[in-house]
């Protein structure tokens, strides 16, 4: 993960966020690594305090994030040895203003991030002002990871329920494989239904591992400027 460059302001909205969230890891907690530009940062800042003498065992949400923090030297551990997190840091594409739910997974890694999710105790979510929407999916589609066995027939599935699904394509014109093996189509999200409807009616077709709606998951929202942070708390 290239870290952002330093003079752009979208950039700076990043930093100042992960700057912030990466503050609240105190010395003693098992942290969640999460994915993406924004979390490179965080990992960066905590590779940063775990030099000085900060204390900490995290583990990562995709495998560029483990490199990232084994690279620091940063202590990672497995869920064999560490069944909880206190807390996990990530990033976001989309948080709907008021409730806090999410999109996730534009970076790939939305299975391991929701496993290691909820897993933590706390999610914090670390972002630029432009992932903050009225409507979830009004700006990004729905990542949904898929088993590839068969999976013309999920798309099928998911299309008759008005997905839309459109697979994740690499540069080089082959389907994007995901840490897990999986393909990723992109969706709609139908407005019959309503997000929780979208979300079990996305878990309850076979041939779909998991989607990338984080429903009530998130706790906190910081959002990064160029002149400091604000920091939304979910009412739960
Ligand atoms: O969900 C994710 C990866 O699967 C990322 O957290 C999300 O894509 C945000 O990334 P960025 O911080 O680069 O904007």
């Amino acid at each position: 993960m290239s870290l952002p460059k330093q003079n752009d302001p979208a950039e700076a909205a990043k930093r100042a966020a992960a700057q912030w969230a990466a503050s609240q890891i105190e010395d003693g907690m098992k942290v969640g690594l999460g994915s993406g530009s924004t979390s490179a940062l965080v990992i960066a800042e905590v590779g940063r305090r775990v030099a000085e003498g900060m204390k900490i065992t995290a583990i990562a949400t995709s495998l560029r994030s483990q490199e990232q923090a084994e690279s620091l030297k940063i202590p990672m551990s497995n869920f064999g040895d560490t069944p909880r997190l206190d807390v996990t840091i990530d990033g976001a594409d989309e948080v709907q203003e008021g409730t806090l739910h999410l999109i996730k997974g534009h970076g790939g890694a939305l299975l391991r991030e929701k496993i290691v999710a909820m897993a933590s105790d706390k999610l914090l979510i670390a972002v630029d002002p432009s992932k903050l929407v009225k409507t979830l999916g009004s700006v990004f589609q729905l990542p949904v990871e898929i088993v590839p066995f068969g999976w013309e027939t999920t798309y099928k599935r998911l299309s008759d329920l008005g997905f839309a699904p459109e697979m994740r394509m690499k540069e080089d014109g082959t389907p994007y494989i995901t840490d897990g093996q999986h393909y990723i189509f992109h969706c709609a999200l139908p407005s019959e239904r309503t997000t929780e409807g979208n979300a079990e009616a996305l878990k309850h077709t076979v041939g779909v591992v998991e989607h990338g709606l984080f429903l009530g998951m998130a706790n906190r929202v910081v959002i990064g400027s160029p002149d400091g942070i604000q920091v939304l708390e979910a009412n739960r």
